[in-house]
């Protein structure tokens, strides 16, 4: 019990609290059983950005097909440094050793740090993690930082990394499509002052194995791209089975979000993926979520759209809604014709 009061943040307080609410115990069906002999495509972007045409045709083909079969890719010689990468995960290692009491009251980065999962209704629907979701308007900010002073300058350098990257793949994927990445930009108001990054902490976590670190979700985005640890945990669904992410240090990993799925009319998927928990290593990630301006329409680039017209505040208001209602998201399900 000592272990479990002493936790910061306080995760297994509000776990335990939520599991004895719970009247039915609830099962962790195949939780763990995982499927690892499919490998995640890899695809090498220096092909992508060469002088060689057809060697970008290929590469561009294996994002394309990558987005429509996985909804998931990992992507190597993406041009951001390892020294960027290293010094961001040293700022916020720092960054989340702060007191719980400092992360949680300060105001730090636009008041965005989150534990747990205070709508959680079920065990099931609980995530171990802690979290910083820092909307990119705020992180050149220099009042949102306090004495993490450093973290500002990474963290802008780091944004701007990760918007070329998606910018390019977002390239990719909308010229499949027929559609400019222009045209895309000024009709989905996609840039910089829109997007997200998010900073995770997986603590470990000492009472179950069968804890999600982060439940089975899709992104509300466009796309994310992710740098995690060699820690592992990460999975996603495929053919109905959970697969794992092995952990490659040269690689950021690429997902399909809802509003890619709703864009393409059912082209690229965004399929759920999920954090398992570990019980003897802490893990870290950053997420960089391409999203557009909240008044945006997202209809679809093709007819007949499979979706209603909806705009991305409506889309976002909707997921908080059937997240207090439902303990979890049923996203966009509730926007098919
Ligand atoms: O930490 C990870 O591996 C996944 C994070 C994630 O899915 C998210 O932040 O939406
Ligand atoms: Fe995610």
């Amino acid at each position: 019990m000592v272990l479990v009061e002493s936790c910061t943040p306080p995760l297994a307080r509000d776990y335990i609290k939520i599991l004895q609410q719970c009247p039915k115990k609830t099962t962790y069906e195949s939780a763990r059983v995982c499927e690892t002999s499919e490998a995640l495509p890899l695809i090498d972007l220096r092909r992508l950005m060469g002088d060689d045409e057809g060697e970008r045709a290929k590469s561009a083909l294996e994002i394309v097909r990558a987005s429509s079969e996985w909804g998931f890719f990992q992507v190597v010689n993406h041009g951001v440094s390892s020294k960027l990468l290293n010094r961001m995960r040293r700022e916020q290692v720092e960054l989340f050793n702060a007191p719980f009491s400092r992360k949680s009251t300060c105001g730090l980065l636009n008041n965005s740090y989150r534990w747990g999962t205070p709508t959680a209704t079920s065990p099931d629907n609980f995530s171990w993690s802690e979290a910083f979701h820092v909307p990119l308007t705020k992180v050149s900010d220099p009042t949102c930082y306090g004495e993490f002073s450093s973290l500002r300058e990474v963290l802008v350098e780091y944004a701007a990394a990760m918007q070329k990257v998606a910018r390019m793949l977002a390239g990719v994927l909308t010229s499949n499509l027929g559609q400019s990445i222009e045209v895309f930009e000024e009709m989905i108001g996609c840039d910089e002052s829109t997007c997200y990054l998010r900073l995770n902490r997986y603590p470990t976590c000492p009472l179950s194995a069968e804890i999600h670190g982060l439940v089975p979700h899709t992104d509300s985005d466009f796309l994310t791209i992710l740098h995690q640890d060699q820690v592992g945990g990460l999975q996603l669904m495929k053919d109905n089975k959970w697969i794992a992410v092995k952990p490659n240090k040269d690689a950021l990993i690429v997902n399909i979000g809802d509003l890619f799925q709703a864009w393409s009319n059912d082209v690229y998927k965004s399929v759920e993926h999920r954090v398992m928990a570990n019980a003897k290593r802490e893990r870290f990630s950053v997420a960089y979520f391409l999203c557009p301006s909240h008044h945006s329409l997202i209809g679809s680039c093709k007819q007949p759209s499979l979706y209603t017209n909806f705009t991305f505040a409506d889309y976002r208001n909707k997921v908080q809604h059937d997240s207090k209602l439902h303990g979890r998201k049923l996203g966009l399900s509730r926007f098919r014709r």
